[in-house]
């Protein structure tokens, strides 16, 4: 059977030049997945006092610390921390200072916790609890620029920290950047419903379902890890490991398409949920113009890319404002997944994203767009785009 071969190359050890760092990525995931899960189940039954504010005013939580913290320790000790380079977002300064003492210890707390189960996700966890000066170092040691050159990881520990902190949709992703090509992208979408019309009422769904309706296993089926390694051709999802079971590998993994509409008028595009963070006006104005008739599926962070990946939407655009400079760890993953799913990523002038040049992705012309092939007239957007 076709299913069953395909299964069968995903688990073998032997698959691809990327298996080790495969296999490690998609557990250490699966790891951040229970982890964040834990954590918004607490910020959403307490208050919103676990929240801090970075400089620029967007949120950052103990999740986010402690993700960070848990892949990159799981990754040193998997390859050897002399061969492990990582670019992550989050950094150790206000974590180390006088006043934050209540926030690290949540934040060591947390990654034990985490790191006590890694057994269950085929992972070999600290033979002792980490110490706070061991958790700052992990989260310190991602301090890889990234470039043109060699081979880091580029990790986004909690992408849509807002809509994490609202209790909807948010995504881990890790990537693999080599000689400046994103090789390997995983992405973990833990709040991922199983029917792709609930993706838009998430926040709703899980006030009003968790308190009114005991989830059934039915109703309550969520969350997948999706991974793809380039030049495979192929893109996978597998769902999240639950309650305290195991993770069997492939875990029944299944492969995931973009979608094959080839009208406009029922194509589906999604965007970012904050209009501070996409121009909602100027790109229902393109939509309108090359004919998508269907309202915008407003998602947090790169399950938008889950969404492409999957076939649930059709069409991904983001036109930040003039002068944001976007991370590469905010797409690497979901690029990677998208191209071997059958879609193409770009920018507004169709050239491929660059994640040689840094952290940034420098030379982004004016936007990011996932459009599938037969609908790609987006990629002439009128002169005047924002
Ligand atoms: N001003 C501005 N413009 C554009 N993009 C910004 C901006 N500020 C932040 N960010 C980055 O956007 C990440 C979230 O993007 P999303 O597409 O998920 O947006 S939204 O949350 O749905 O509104 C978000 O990722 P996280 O910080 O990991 O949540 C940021 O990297
Ligand atoms: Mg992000
Ligand atoms: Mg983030
Ligand atoms: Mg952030």
């Amino acid at each position: 059977m076709e299913g069953v071969r395909k299964l069968d190359i995903v688990g073998s050890v032997e698959s691809n030049e990327y298996s080790k760092e495969l296999d490690v990525a998609v557990r250490a995931v699966q790891m951040a997945c229970f982890l964040c899960q834990k954590v918004q189940e607490s910020l959403i039954s307490k208050s919103s006092s676990q929240v801090q504010s970075k400089d620029d005013n967007s949120p950052v939580t103990v999740a986010d610390w402690s993700v960070q913290a848990t892949v990159s320790w799981l990754l040193s000790q998997s390859f050897g921390s002399e061969n492990v380079s990582i670019v992550a977002e989050e950094d150790v300064v206000s974590l180390s200072k006088a006043d934050a003492a209540g926030l690290l210890k949540a934040v060591v707390n947390t990654v034990n916790d985490c790191l006590a189960e890694a057994p269950r996700f085929g992972l070999q966890g600290p033979a002792m609890a980490l110490g706070a000066s061991e958790v700052i170092e992990a989260i310190g040691r991602c301090n890889s620029s990234g470039g043109p050159t060699g081979r880091f990881w580029a990790l986004d520990p909690v992408d849509g920290t807002l809509g994490f902190v609202r209790g909807d949709q948010y995504a881990v992703a890790l990537a693999l950047i080599e000689n400046g090509e994103a090789v390997l992208g995983v992405l973990g979408c833990p709040n991922y419903p199983m029917r792709k019309e609930w993706l838009s009422y998430q926040h709703r769904y899980h006030r009003i379902i968790s308190k009114l309706t005991p989830p059934t296993s039915e109703s309550w089926d969520k969350g997948c890890v999706m991974y793809a390694w380039k030049g495979s051709g192929e893109a996978w999802m597998q769902p999240l490991i639950q309650g305290d079971k195991k993770l069997v590998w492939p875990n029944s993994a299944r492969p995931v398409q973009v979608s094959s509409i080839e009208n406009p008028a029922l194509a589906t595009f999604c965007e970012p949920v904050e209009k501070s963070n996409s121009s909602h006006s100027f790109t229902a104005g393109l939509a309108h113009s090359v004919g998508l008739r269907k309202q915008p599926l407003r998602v947090y962070s790169m399950v938008k890319y889950a969404t492409i990946a999957r076939g649930d939407a059709e069409v991904f655009m983001k036109f930040a404002r003039a002068g944001y400079k976007e991370k590469i760890w905010d797409h690497a993953a979901g690029v990677v997944i998208i191209e071997e799913a059958g879609g193409v990523v770009s920018d507004a002038g169709g050239r491929r994203l660059d994640f040689s040049k840094g952290i940034y992705l420098e030379g982004l012309d004016r936007a990011i767009y996932s459009v599938l092939a037969e609908l790609n007239t987006l990629h002439r957007p009128p002169p005047h785009g924002k």
